[in-house]
């Protein structure tokens, strides 16, 4: 039920287009069932001499054309009566395919749109938890199952049903006992078709199914080829495509084999039903109980039933996989989006950060920042340090809202965090990701991402910070290098560097660095570090690091040990306290001895 509200909901704007088609469909079934009664007239009583067994319309259109006697003089009027009903059958058929087509890719779009829309403004959380394979799908499959289903099977649904009131209707008007007759098998075809495509049904979504996995084994090899080659798994790689491309072959062929006896045996007794007319209907006219005309009606009505008659069951069972995708859409869009109310505060953000007795969990229970506090002044560099799962990212994420946290304060110029306009909070906090991901696009185009208006000086501003603006320079195409997907043509150090000068070119009164000085040399790493203290003077900077290196300068370092505060200083400060920085800093600063001392030998 919420399914179908959403369908009809999507259907806003291209109801009336659909109620036309609908309408052309059965306009057209229409001149269809005219087309078999002209023939039969002019079978059994222009050119025979039967009586005109006509409705009161027919009458009208016989003496409008002058009257039986001239039709027996110019038969081709009839020849012409029935071009034009054909004519105006066709153009019915013309609106009613325009009008669907253009309704159902008006629908899809819309849905698509909505969804793309939709997913834009879905918590940070969902997009980290969600099969990214699995919402594409979503976006692309599950809307053309929709659209394909809108565009032909709703008004075939139409089209069945109007032929069966049309012909039925004139059937009976002729000859009750030829009807009965006519009629027999098709509740026993409609009965099998419907029970075949249900039945099918499971192995088509089978076939789907085995289909997603060839193509995510697929994705996930190309996607994963440097680590496929290292290991030199490609021989394991093969033999796993090979046996989902297998899998996916004996389904198809299977689904195949079914329906070829279906067609098969739907034909057979197609036939059989027309047989029946046939033999009927010439027993029926050899003993002068029925026009040869009739029997011309008979047979065209039979042949025009029985289609939509096989073709229902599949219908009502695709009916069944579009109301599938339907769920399945309508699952992302009952997502509750982030929440951004009108009224959240816009302070101007100076960089003043404090942490009161945060407490943070992703799951009810298990803490992953616990009774957090700091305080930070505009300008101050902060570094954070812990072991890998205390919480260090966690806890930037919430500075910038991807998350909120469960208790305690955080303020931004004394403003709580939870009161200030997400987007605007983002628009001044520029963070860079552990993972940075780059675009398809050129390198310019990454860096001026968050904002377009950037002129080459600031770009060149921002690459010159980030210490890669020399290196591509070095590129055949500069600034115009195409990175190509995730940013394979560039190695992680510089991959990192480009999403360093992407976040500095906005000028963010706060910075922060998610172990993103990781994949570059120390040298690079400080030149940067240099280059960014200089320039963003007054802006506050949050660096988490593993490398003391990195953070020794900063005015004061936190260190995190399973989400809470374990030590909070400056270098000088920690180095005198046991303590995690103290043991990292004397393992760090004797592999630096030892590396000297390495080079010096060698
Ligand atoms: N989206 C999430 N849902 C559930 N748990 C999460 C999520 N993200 C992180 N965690 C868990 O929260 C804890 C802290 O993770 P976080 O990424 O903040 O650590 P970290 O100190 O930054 O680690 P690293 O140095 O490896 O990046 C870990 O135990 C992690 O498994």
């Amino acid at each position: 039920m919420k399914n179908s509200k959403l369908l009809w909901n999507f259907m806003k704007g291209n109801r009336l287009k659909y109620i036309g088609a609908i309408v052309s469909v059965g306009f057209a079934i229409f001149f269809s069932t005219l087309a078999p009664l002209v023939i039969r007239t002019t079978i059994d009583s222009i050119l025979g001499g039967n009586p005109m067994e006509l409705p009161a319309l027919g009458v009208k259109v016989v003496n409008f054309l002058g009257g039986k006697s001239i039709l027996v003089q110019n038969i081709w009027i009839c020849s012409l009566l029935l071009i034009i009903i054909t004519l105006i059958k066709g153009i019915f058929l013309f609106l009613k395919g325009k009008w669907s087509a253009s309704a159902a890719e008006n629908i899809a779009k819309n849905m698509r749109e909505t969804l793309y829309d939709h997913i834009q403004h879905l918590p940070y959380d969902y997009h980290v938890k969600c099969k990214t394979g699995d919402l594409i799908q979503r976006c692309t499959s599950d809307i053309d199952t929709v659209r394909r289903f809108l565009a032909m099977q709703l008004v075939d649904i139409g089209r069945a049903i109007f032929v069966l009131i049309f012909s039925i209707t004139m059937m009976l008007s002729l000859n009750v006992k030829m009807t009965l007759i006519a009629m027999a098998a098709v509740p026993i075809i409609f009965a099998y078709s419907f029970v075949f495509f249900n039945g099918i049904k499971k192995l088509f979504q089978d076939a789907d199914e085995s289909e997603a996995k060839m193509t995510t084994a697929l994705q996930e090899n190309l996607s994963g080829v440097r680590v496929v080659r290292a290991f030199g798994r490609q021989k394991y790689e093969v033999d796993k495509f090979n046996a989902k491309s297998e899998e996916f072959k004996d389904l198809s062929y299977k689904m195949y084999a079914l329906r070829g006896n279906y067609w098969a045996i739907s034909d057979f007794l197609c036939m059989l039903q027309t047989g029946a007319v046939l033999i009927a209907g010439v027993y029926l006219t050899a003993r002068g109980d029925m026009t040869l005309g009739t029997l011309f009606v008979f047979t065209t009505y039979e042949g025009m039933l029985l289609w939509p008659v096989r073709q229902l069951g599949r219908i009502l069972s695709d009916a069944g996989k579009m109301t599938v995708s339907i769920k399945r859409i309508n699952e992302v869009l009952s997502e509750k989006e982030e929440e951004t109310p009108l009224d959240a505060a816009k302070p101007e953000i100076k960089g003043n950060i404090s942490f009161e007795d945060v407490y943070f969990e992703y799951e009810k229970g298990v803490p992953v920042l616990d009774g957090v506090s700091f305080n930070i002044k505009t300008g101050e560099t902060i570094g954070i340090m812990g072991k890998t799962g205390s919480g260090k990212s966690s806890l930037v994420h919430l500075l910038a809202r991807l998350y909120d946290y469960n208790k305690g304060s955080i303020r931004i110029d004394g403003v709580e965090l939870k009161d200030i306009n997400r987007k605007w909070i983002r628009k001044n906090i520029g963070i860079v990701l552990q993972e940075p991901f780059l675009f398809s696009k050129t390198i310019k185009d990454n860096i001026s991402l968050a904002k377009r208006e950037a002129v080459d000086k600031e770009i060149f501003e921002a690459a010159n910070i980030a210490a890669i603006h020399d290196v591509i320079l070095g590129f055949d195409r500069g600034y115009e290098t195409l990175v190509g997907e995730k940013g394979v043509t560039l190695s992680g150090g510089q991959r990192q560097r480009v999403a360093i000068a992407r976040t500095v070119i906005n000028k963010s009164p706060i910075l922060i660095f998610d172990d993103s000085l990781s994949a570059v040399d120390t040298e690079t790493d400080r030149a940067i570090r240099k280059a960014l203290s200089k320039r963003s003077r007054g802006v506050t900077t949050l660096i988490i690091s593993h490398r003391v290196s990195t953070l020794k300068e900063a005015d004061k370092i936190i260190v995190l040990d399973k989400g809470k505060i374990a030590s909070i200083g400056s270098h000088e400060e920690l180095i005198k306290q046991e303590g995690l920085y103290k043991r990292v800093w004397e393992i760090q600063s004797s592999s630096k001895a030892d590396y000297h001392n390495d080079s010096k030998v060698s």
